[in-house]
């Protein structure tokens, strides 16, 4: 059964008639939540951007499903504001805010037929029956489920189940669509196709989407904005391809994807050197930005080349590149690429490197290899200084 009240055209013309529907904005003005001891989350302000989709990134405890209930209003904050569409919703009960949420398990009333499911809403805001047939007909082929109305949800599959519960979530016209982890349970190719799926039907709607997961590729397919939490706070925010391409601190960089890292030292011409060992001297990275002295530099596994020590340069040079000698002590095929670990003499941790096959072609580099290992500086990213205890600890994979 569902735990969540389901917003109805009703409530929110009675309560939050401030609501734009079209991509409402939503604000999270300096909440906080304590259970006890536990710090759920620390002081937070947040603004999820409207029409679009967000996604709270973060490990298990991390502060995520916490934040999502207290928008849903299943949990209040011992401290701030929510707004949504501009209306404080801080003391407004769940059923009157204007949303619709998909969980994890599929929620759907076992007892009732998909189309009993999907009309739930609109039956409980007293829409005529006209309207409601309309409606459900309409919701079901938007999920790409035209021909199951008259079905048990136990007669669906799990992927059909969650398509359902969109439906539902959907078919009284919410503000602010709520995703708690609603592809967890799917197995891995039918939760591919849903990702696809979800993006669609929130783009065609410009509906504004927070979804939580802990799953950082399903954040990086899905969502416009990632808010990425760790120990109760938000650590960094922003675009995918900024996020992934340029983390603030090793703790982003590590939870999304892998990253090797160096310690560096900072030349007072925008320069970051290897500080010491194989390299030294050499230019990890660029930055001009102000801060400590020394940092921790991460360089992405794609973002470098490898080649046999011997092999003649493959990739184009042009006297910046950072280049350091290495053996092969792991290859990997996963289809799509290559994946090599590579020890560098003084190393503790290996660097682990990705290649597409097409960039490997008759270069038949097997481990035990000696090999050289490259990258521009500019796809390097310094770290902020939080991080300079890092040094040379192995990348996450
Ligand atoms: N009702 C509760 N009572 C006590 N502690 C709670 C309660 N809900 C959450 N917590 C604690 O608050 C912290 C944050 O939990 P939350 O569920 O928000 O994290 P999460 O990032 O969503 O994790 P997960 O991915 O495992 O669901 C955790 O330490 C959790 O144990």
């Amino acid at each position: 059964m569902t735990a969540f009240p389901i917003a109805t055209p009703t409530d929110r013309t009675a309560n939050c008639d401030a609501i734009d529907r079209k991509g409402v904005a939503v604000r999270l003005d300096g909440i906080s939540k304590r259970f006890r001891s536990v710090i759920a989350l620390r002081p937070t302000t947040l603004d999820i951007r409207p029409g679009r989709m967000t996604a709270l990134l973060g490990p298990s405890g991390c502060g995520k499903t916490t934040t999502l209930r207290m928008l849903a209003g299943l949990e209040a904050p011992d401290d701030g504001r929510i707004l949504i569409g501009g209306a404080d919703v801080t003391r407004v009960p769940p059923n009157k805010r204007g949303l619709g949420m998909v969980f994890q398990s599929y929620s759907l009333f076992p007892h009732m037929t998909v189309g009993e499911n999907v009309s739930f809403g609109l039956r409980m805001a007293g829409v005529g029956s006209d309207e409601i047939a309309a409606r459900t007909a309409e919701m079901l082929a938007m999920v790409r489920l035209p021909h199951v109305e008259s079905r048990y949800p136990s007669q669906l599959s799990g992927g059909q189940q969650q398509r359902v519960a969109l439906a539902r979530a959907l078919v009284t016209n919410p503000a602010v669509l709520l995703l708690d982890e609603p592809l967890a349970a799917l197995d891995r190719h039918l939760r591919e196709e849903m990702q696809f799926e979800l993006r669609r039907i929130q783009s065609d709607l410009q509906i504004t989407t927070v979804i939580v997961t802990h799953d950082q590729e399903e954040a990086l397919t899905m969502s416009d904005e990632i808010v990425v939490m760790n120990d109760g706070q938000v650590v960094q925010s922003g675009a995918p391809d900024d996020i992934y391409n340029k983390p603030q601190t090793r703790f982003v960089a590590e939870f999304l994807g892998t990253a090797n890292l160096f310690q560096g030292v900072k030349d007072g011409h925008g320069n970051v050197r290897i500080a010491s060992g194989v390299g030294e001297g050499a230019v990890l990275a660029h930055s001009s930005a102000p801060g400590a002295a020394a940092g921790t530099v991460a360089i992405r596994p794609e973002k470098m080349w490898l080649r046999l020590h011997d092999a003649p340069e493959t990739a184009p040079q042009d006297g910046t590149e950072v280049n350091l000698a290495g053996r092969v002590t792991g290859h990997v095929f996963r289809g799509n690429n290559h994946v090599f670990r590579v020890e560098i003499a003084g190393r503790e941790a290996p660097l682990v490197v990705y290649q597409q096959a097409k960039d490997l072609v008759g270069a038949g580099i097997e481990q035990g290899d000696m090999v050289t290992v490259g990258w521009h500086p500019q796809n390097a990213v310094l770290l902020a200084s939080e991080d300079t205890t890092s040094e040379q600890k192995g990348p996450s994979e």
